[in-house]
């Protein structure tokens, strides 16, 4: 049994939580550069908490430039367990509102300007990310979440945008009626996928802001209307994470998906041909294994 230690990684208009334990704001220094921002550390019934504001207070990073493996990186080496991303997203379903929270699964990544991998030249891995959330932690989120009245979707595919520009609307009316996605932002990747690579359970908790630009009953996507209705349902995110603890318990038993044991096969490079750099720096996420 390990100790249970939560992240939530805030996204737009998320800048802090308030309710922990012994409240510290910590800097955390990595090889991958410096993190978004300072990391908000502390305890919540007795389970360890810490909190990453994505685009750092006062929303100084744009989704291209968040640094997403330092901030996986710091994460990991304050011995967090499991990473929840609370994210600001568009909805391609009628069903799913504006207001409402969405359990994502899956994602389509067509971000292309961003270091997916802390692996490379010198000690290659390969990860499966066929299931990038894990069902234990989404269990976890799908239960707060209801519990704290919030409508709540399991379940949806998240595609992953580069802005910074929203989606033009033959780009929103391809995802919605062909790639039958669900909801849209600009974040979730690759910071799925460098927790699965750092062996983190993650999982995404996407509130609807908007419904991008399909919808013939609403105008275009704009940055006010978003704030202004994820302001109004910033108290519903937090009393989601202030469930979380109780529902994970301060022991954590190894996730029964493998989260936390990815890397097992995963490092192709033969040992004698492992370049000392990289292994340096691969330091936290792949201690395990190296
Ligand atoms: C504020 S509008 C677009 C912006 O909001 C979302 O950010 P996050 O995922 O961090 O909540 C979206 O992905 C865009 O980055
Ligand atoms: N429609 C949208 N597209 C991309 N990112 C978003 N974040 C919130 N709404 C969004």
């Amino acid at each position: 049994m390990t100790q249970t230690k939560i992240a939530v990684i805030g996204g737009s208009g998320i800048y802090d939580i308030d309710g922990l334990e012994s409240a510290e704001w910590v800097t955390v220094e990595t090889p991958w550069g410096a993190p978004s921002d300072q990391i908000l550390t502390g305890s919540l019934d007795g389970v360890g908490m810490a909190f990453l504001p994505r685009h750092g207070r006062g929303h100084v990073h744009s989704p291209t430039e968040v640094p997403y493996r330092a901030n996986i990186d710091a994460l990991k080496r304050l011995g967090v367990t499991d990473v929840i991303s609370v994210s600001a997203c568009g909805s391609f379903r009628e069903n799913m509102a504006p207001g409402d929270f969405v359990i994502v699964d899956q994602f389509i990544d067509r971000t292309f300007a961003r270091e997916k991998s802390f692996f490379g030249t010198g000690c290659v891995a390969h990860v499966s990310v066929a299931h990038p959330t894990c069902p234990r932690l989404s269990d976890a989120c799908e239960t707060a979440g209801k519990a704290a009245g919030i409508t709540v979707h399991r379940g949806g595919t998240y595609l992953a945008m580069e802005g910074p520009q929203f989606s033009s609307l033959a780009e929103s009316k391809m995802y919605r009626e062909h790639w039958g996605c669900d909801v849209i932002g600009m974040t979730n990747m690759p910071e799925a996928k460098l927790a699965r690579e750092a062996e983190l359970c993650y999982a995404s908790v996407a509130m609807v802001t908007d419904y991008d630009s399909w919808h013939p009953d609403h105008g275009e996507v704009d940055v006010t209307s978003i704030i202004a209705t994820l302001t109004g349902n910033a108290e519903k995110g937090r009393s989601l994470v202030k469930g979380l603890p109780a529902l994970l318990g301060a022991e954590r038993a190894p996730c029964p998906h493998g989260c936390d044991r990815a890397l097992e096969f995963a490092i192709l490079t033969a040992p004698d041909k492992r370049d000392p750099a990289l292994l340096a720096k691969l330091d936290a996420v792949a201690a395990r294994v190296l």
